[in-house]
């Protein structure tokens, strides 16, 4: 009789995913590489993050058209049948979605693959990108005021110089030691709509309130070795920051509206000359029919941010912008296009129409 038990079969990234302290330099993961065992794990994950960012997209879609549905009924007089059979369908489509998530994991899931693709074998997190550029900006500091001083000599570093630091929201943060090697000088205070560490706090980066009566923010805590910190909440979360990173979370959201309103949050949430990173997947700017590398610079034009920097690597572009509060802002001036939207400023419009080219936007 064949024995039961499984073999424990090769060590596979996903399984490595599983553990809570992953270890990116581990003697495990860089075999896997060096077998090629490792392509096949990162295909997978892919696809896990392609299908949910999809389901997502969906579920945006479905919600707002219920939304839509109901305010209609609501408001009309006659007993609208169409639009019951509409919303009913709606329900079994948005089930079936809830379900389809749950079966791929959730959020869970998500997130681990989305670890996996931050591992250092696959060229590292993003915020190493940030970091370059920020130190190279603090070389030119004469031209870019905003890069505050930096005292990394100092071992011990007190409460007046804590406030030097730079203090960054990092939003869809899965690591909350990104930036272990610049706590001297960044200080950061991560968010996640689901933590998966208690530095982490988990929150949705449009409630993050715009200022606070607790001025200390939580990213205090931080130092180099201690793990016993006291945890952060949602009471310690607040702006004014000096640099937004909203690293692959715009197009996480899967509601056109609400990618823009991140955009629009992270202005309110920024100093006057604060800095906002944004990374989006290479194909949401060179491979979609309603946006583009120039549609990107105008919305950020238009609320007030100016490209400082950007990169497009293989896979990702990079953007690092710096708010002019001291320009006027545009945010009432109305586009002549408007989609019959009249509320939107830059509405989901065609700007390029090949073959196989995906639907990202963001409209404000
Ligand atoms: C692809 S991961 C990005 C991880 C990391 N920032 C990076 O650059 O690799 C997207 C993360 O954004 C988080 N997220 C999406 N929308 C969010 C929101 N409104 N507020 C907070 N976190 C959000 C998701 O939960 C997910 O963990």
């Amino acid at each position: 009789m064949k024995s039961k038990r499984k073999s424990k079969g090769p060590v596979t990234a996903s399984k490595l995913v599983k553990n809570t302290s992953l270890d990116f330099n581990s003697p495990a993961l860089k075999k896997l590489s060096e077998t090629g065992g490792i392509k096949k794990e990162y295909s997978k994950t892919s696809s896990i993050i392609r299908e949910f960012h999809n389901l997502n997209k969906r579920l945006a879609i479905i919600r707002k058209n219920r939304q839509f549905h109901e305010s209609s009924h609501q408001n009309s007089s006659k007993p609208a049948a169409l639009d019951q059979s509409a919303l009913s369908d709606e329900v079994i489509e948005e089930n079936e979605i809830l379900k389809k998530l749950d079966l791929l994991g959730g959020l869970n899931e998500y997130q681990k693959a989305s670890i996996l693709g931050q591992s250092k074998l696959r060229g590292g997190d993003t915020s190493r990108w940030l970091v370059k550029v920020l130190l190279k900006l603090r070389k030119k500091r004469s031209t870019c005021a905003t890069i505050k001083p930096i005292n990394k000599s100092s071992p011990d570093i007190s409460a007046a110089k804590r406030n030097d630091k730079l203090k960054l929201l990092d939003v869809g943060c899965l690591d909350p030691f990104n930036y272990k090697k610049e706590f001297s000088w960044i200080n950061p205070v991560c968010i996640d709509l689901n933590s998966q560490h208690h530095k982490i706090i988990k929150m949705d980066f449009l409630s993050v309130p715009i200022s606070t009566h607790h001025p200390q923010l939580p990213a205090d805590n931080y130092s180099r070795n201690s793990e016993a910190q006291s945890p952060n909440d949602e009471k310690s979360c607040a702006g004014p920051f000096d640099i937004v990173s909203l690293s692959l979370v715009v197009n996480f959201e899967g509601d056109v509206i609400k990618r823009g309103e991140m955009l629009r949050h992270s202005k309110r949430l920024l100093t006057p000359n604060g800095y906002l990173f944004l990374v989006l997947p290479l194909p949401c700017i060179d491979n979609s029919r309603y946006f583009d590398h120039s549609r990107l610079l105008q919305i950020a034009s238009h609320l007030n941010f100016t490209a400082v920097e950007f990169h497009h690597s293989n896979k990702l572009a990079y953007y690092l912008f710096q708010l002019d509060s001291a320009t006027p802002n545009s945010s009432t001036t109305k586009s002549s296009n408007t989609n019959g939207n009249p509320s939107l400023i830059f509405p989901k419009k065609l700007l390029h129409n090949k073959k196989n080219m995906n639907n990202f936007t963001i409209v404000i």
